[in-house]
């Protein structure tokens, strides 16, 4: 039945009616509760096509394509990749909101069907904030990465970092070989984690340590991709990309890496249990023990640890640390190869702090402040993990638009770091701009500063951070100190118009080719090896 609505009424009632909205509505809109009047407010977002949304706008180096898109859409904007709901923020104050203000809202991470795959379905760097995570974090913070324990694995990381250095120097003295630093740092990086997890070490030959590198490299690849099919709702049925088949092949190759260690490790915990041996535990306990230890226990634990979880927990610390100490090292030595006086202001700082007589150690790192501006400079422009990506556990209100439970939450750190808004001449390798006053005070990379945070922040932020920090500190030292490098391209010439500086896709943003120098000795290695016995 249709009502009948006369001139009248029309004139009475219904043009002053909508008029009084009209007047009235800025009014109201004040009075009203911003949690109200907000509840279906959402972020600009681009126009997006049937069923792919919005993935049409995305290359496969993510963090370059939201940057465009910032330009356009402002610091916090939507987007439908697939199905699947997410928000960009790109601005310092949005990264605190959401992962300092609401950090229990966003502690979650997304977990894809070739995630699932690769990590046993047990990885505690993709699984929720729940009872596993919790047990898993209180490991990795008081006992694995513990100040405690990294003081204990000191001799280990001074051996390793002595063997790469005398590694480097063997290819330095037959002076035509040229040396894939990319492959260097990645072994003493994978090396220096193994050697801390499960007391050996990932390349006792090259053949073993490019099977490693190969394989985290090809983790964190597939750890950064957007499968299509699974966003646009095919699941894992379909494989369009060949993602799915990339990870079946990584995660046989993973575990047949991982089970052998596994098998030396019980073989070598029944001899020291047969002996009565102290000195693995003297020398500090390393993960593997730890989780052998409670998985073999009779005593009731807060959460069961299987064998899968102690691989899946292995490719978690080895994926995570392994590449993104390695190629911030890798980014650093571009960087000062194409800025050669910050690299001559680096050695003169190391020449006199250190001099020439013993190599830099670890307790060196407070005495060098300019080593650790170009690590900071380097996180600023080449942040490893680009993207902090999390995703929400309620429904939020962020600045007045309501982000729904489950949706994807990037902060660009990468657009940040290149923002004039926050950083003077930002394309301008410079870490001068970390020691200057400032106002609000010195900017640290330990999560607190909002405008660099390499290394995430809060809760989930990243616990391996101590191990990097020192570790990024000493090894960039060490090189700066005992070489002078050449950059060479794939032809072995030297590179005069600078290295470039292009990233590959992925979770990390590592440079897209290795990185090949000649290496030309600074100082007499062998004799300070000789000397100092021990980098301390
Ligand atoms: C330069 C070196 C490193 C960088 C830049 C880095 C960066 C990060 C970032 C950005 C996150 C995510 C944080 C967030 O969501 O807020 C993370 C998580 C993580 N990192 Fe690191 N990391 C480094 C080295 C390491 C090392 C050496 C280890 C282990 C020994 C490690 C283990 C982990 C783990 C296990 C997680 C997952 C934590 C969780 O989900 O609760 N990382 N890292």
């Amino acid at each position: 039945m249709v009502l009948p609505i006369s001139t009248t009424t029309v004139f009475s009632y219904v043009i002053p009616f909508l008029l009084s909205i009209l007047i009235l509505r800025p009014i109201f809109s004040k009075l009203l509760p911003k949690h109200h009047h907000n509840l279906l407010r959402r972020p600009p977002s681009p126009m997006a096509l049937p069923v792919i949304g919005h993935l049409h706008l995305l290359s496969s180096n993510l963090h370059r394509s939201f940057h465009e898109l910032y330009c356009r859409y402002g610091p916090l904007y939507q987007l439908h990749i697939g199905n699947q709901l997410c928000f960009v923020a790109s601005t310092p104050q949005l990264a605190k909101i959401f992962y300092k203000n609401n950090e229990f809202i966003f502690s979650s991470r997304n977990c894809s069907p070739a995630v699932i795959l690769l990590t046993y379905d047990a990885s505690f760097a993709f699984s929720p904030v729940g009872s596993y995570w919790k047990f898993i974090k209180k490991i990795a913070t008081y006992e694995l990465l513990s100040a405690h324990n990294l003081n204990n694995f000191l001799p280990l990381r001074a051996r390793e970092i002595t063997r790469f250095l005398q590694t480097l120097m063997n290819k330095a003295e037959a002076k035509e070989t040229t040396v894939n630093l990319t492959k260097e740092f990645s072994k003493l990086t994978s090396n220096i984690i193994s050697g801390m997890m499960m007391s050996s070490r990932c390349s006792e030959n090259d053949k073993e340590a490019e099977e490693i590198i190969q394989v985290v490299k090809e983790v964190t690849e597939i750890f950064g991709m957007f499968d299509v099919a699974d966003v646009i709702g095919f699941g894992g049925w379909f494989d369009f990309q060949g993602i799915k088949k990339r990870a079946r092949i990584t995660h046989k190759k993973y575990d047949a890496l991982l089970e052998k260690f596994i098998a030396t490790r019980k073989k070598l915990r029944s001899k020291r249990k047969l002996e009565e041996t102290k000195d693995h535990e003297e020398a500090g306990k390393d993960l593997l023990d730890l989780l052998l230890d409670i998985m073999e226990s009779e005593t009731v634990s807060e959460v069961k640890i299987t064998h899968d979880h102690i691989k899946a927990l292995i490719l978690d610390f080895i994926t995570a640390a392994t590449d993104t100490t390695a190629l911030t090292l890798e980014w650093a030595i571009a960087e000062l190869t194409n800025n050669p006086s910050i690299l001559k202001k680096a050695q003169q700082e190391i020449d006199n702090v250190v001099g020439k007589h013993r190599i830099v150690g670890e307790l060196d790192g407070p005495n060098l402040p300019y080593i650790q501006a170009i690590i900071n400079e380097t996180f600023r422009l080449h942040p490893p993990v680009p993207l902090l990506a999390r995703k929400s556990v309620e429904d939020c209100n962020v600045e007045g638009y309501q982000i729904p439970s489950g949706s994807l939450v990037f902060v660009n750190m990468w657009s940040i770091g290149r923002n004039p808004k926050y950083w003077e001449n930002p394309m301008e390798f410079r870490p001068e701009r970390f020691l200057e006053p400032r106002e609000g005070g010195p900017i640290f990379a330990k999560g607190h500063c909002f405008e660099l945070l390499p290394f995430g922040t809060g809760r989930r932020g990243c616990p391996g951070m101590p191990l990097a920090m020192r570790e990024l500190h000493v090894v960039l030292s060490t090189v700066i100190q005992c070489f002078e490098w050449k950059a060479v391209d794939s032809n072995g010439e030297i590179m005069r118009n600078g290295v470039d500086m292009t990233e590959r896709p992925g979770l990390t943003a590592p440079r897209i080719h290795d990185m090949t120098c000649l290496l030309v000795p600074r100082i007499d290695l062998p004799r300070m090896i000789h000397q100092s016995s021990s980098l301390k």
